[in-house]
Order: structure tokens, then sequence, then C-alpha cells
């Protein structure tokens, strides 16, 4: 059984601050957010976690193997380092959905986003390492099957985009409502999901669901680990196994 823990990264205040003391050049305010979440997501990465740039002023992250005091640390380098300050809420669950839930109600009970009082909340528990277990995280890899071949060399890199993120968007929602768990574009044409227990037909159910829906065609690697590096990994070379053998579905 997965027991997922999933931390919500909320810039402070940021809203205003983009526009404080007038709107900020856009440029340096997309620099500073890739920065950031480049500097989160190796911070993270070290510790086995995968970090998901979402929206950039809101991130979530996987952070099985990191202890609140190693959330405590990035906080603090964040602040001393950034222009802008973090607030943290981390929680763990059977289902990634609820886990990031009950994450974001942490920081939310804390304050609005917007609450210039409310800086630098850091709250919620953590899978102990002595509990840990290499089924706690479910790793989903999708990629869509010759997407070089069937979008990338035959379409303006628009409209290729505007085809992958179709194919996002419907397995975002679908893997959202049907199976509990949390999917993130994270270039190309890939897609990594953080799930909760699932199973073979689970997979070849979703695939199916956005070929349907949208004409996308799909290919996923499953792995499972102690922490997301670990079952991500075992995820790409389930993957690569799809290439090899022309499957669709392969848990490693
Ligand atoms: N984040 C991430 N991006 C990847 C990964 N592998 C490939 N990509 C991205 O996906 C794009 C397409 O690569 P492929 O998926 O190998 O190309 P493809 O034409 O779809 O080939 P097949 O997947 O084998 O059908 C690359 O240009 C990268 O941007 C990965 O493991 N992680």
């Amino acid at each position: 059984m997965t027991n997922t823990q999933v931390t919500l990264i909320q810039i402070d205040n940021y809203g205003p601050w983009t526009v404080t003391p007038e709107p900020r050049r856009e440029a340096d305010l997309q620099t500073m957010q890739s920065r950031l979440y480049a500097d989160i997501s190796q911070f993270v990465g070290n510790h086995g976690g995968y970090t998901f740039f979402t929206r950039f002023d809101n991130m979530i992250a996987v952070t099985n193997g990191l202890s609140l005091e190693d959330h405590a640390v990035l906080q603090e380098s964040v602040g001393n380092r950034y222009p802008v300050t973090l607030s943290l809420g981390v929680a763990t669950g059977t289902s990634p959905v609820q886990a990031l839930a009950d994450a974001t109600e942490l920081v939310q009970d804390a304050g609005s986003a917007q609450d210039k009082h409310r800086r630098e909340i850091l709250d919620g528990r953590v899978v102990e390492a002595e509990h840990g277990t290499t089924e706690d995280v479910q790793i989903a890899h999708f990629d869509v099957i010759d997407a070089t071949g069937n979008y990338t060399d035959e379409l303006n890199a628009f409209d290729t985009f505007i085809e992958i993120e179709q194919g996002y968007a419907e397995l975002m929602r679908h893997m959202r409502y049907a199976h509990d768990s949390l999917s993130f574009f994270v270039g190309g044409d890939n897609i990594i999901v953080v799930c909760p227990n699932l199973e073979e037909p689970d997979y070849r159910e979703a695939i199916a669901h956005v070929e349907d829906a949208v004409d996308v065609e799909l290919q996923v690697g499953v792995g499972r680990g102690a922490n997301a590096h670990d079952a991500g990994m075992g995820a790409k070379h389930a993957l690569e196994t799809c290439r090899a053998d022309g499957t669709r579905v392969e848990l490693e």
C-alpha cells in the first residue's frame, strides 16, 4: 500500500510582490520563478524527491525521504537567497490527492496566500524513516507514442504543443477523478503521475480513455519505491520496455 508524502510549496504573498512598487518585467518574473523551481527541484531531488513546477507560485513535490528539518533548511535557504519566502505544508497518505488536500489545508488555515502577515509557514507530518517501505511511492511515467514522428517533425512547435496539452489535460482530469492521482507535464511529451495503489487494468483504462477522448496515443511505465526517484526510475525502465516490446503498459 502506498504512503505518499506530498508537500505544497507556496510563495508567500507573491501576487502583490509582482506589481510592487509597479508591475515588474515579465522576463525577470519568469527567470526568478524558473531559478526558484530549479533550486527547489535540485534540493528535493538530492533527497530522492520529485518537484513539479505546477503553477510556479504553487508547486507540488513528492517528498518521501525528506524530514521536516530538511523542509526547514530549504525554507531558510530560499529566504536567504530570494526576494520572496516560502510556506510549506506536508502530509502523507495512501491517496496522493488526499495528502495534497491535507497539506494544502495546513497552509490555508494559517492565512491567505496574499496575507502579508503570513510568512514561512512550516507545518505537517512526514513518513518517518523507520516506517518507510519500498511500496510507499507509485509513479507512472506516461509518454506520447512517436511524438517526434507524429507531431514534432510534422507540425510547427505550437500546434504540437496544443496536441500534447490536449492529451495532458484529459489524462490529468481522468487520473485525478477516476484514480485519485496527481499528473504533471514535465516537458516534451512526458507526463509523470503520482498514483495510489493502482494496477495494470487501471492504466489500460486511462490510456483508452485519453485515446477515445482526444485521439492521443499514450504508453506508460510504472514503478514503485521508497521515494519518488526510486519509483520514477523504475517507471522509466518500464517505459523503455514499452518501446522495446511495442506494449502500452508495463509495470516494473
Ligand atoms: N522530463 C522528461 N522528458 C523526457 C524524458 N524522455 C524524453 N523526454 C522528452 O520527450 C521528448 C520526446 O522524446 P521521446 O519520447 O523519446 O520521443 P518520441 O518520438 O515520443 O519516441 P517514443 O516515446 O519512443 O515513441 C524529448 O524531446 C524530451 O523533451 C524523460 O524521461 N523526462
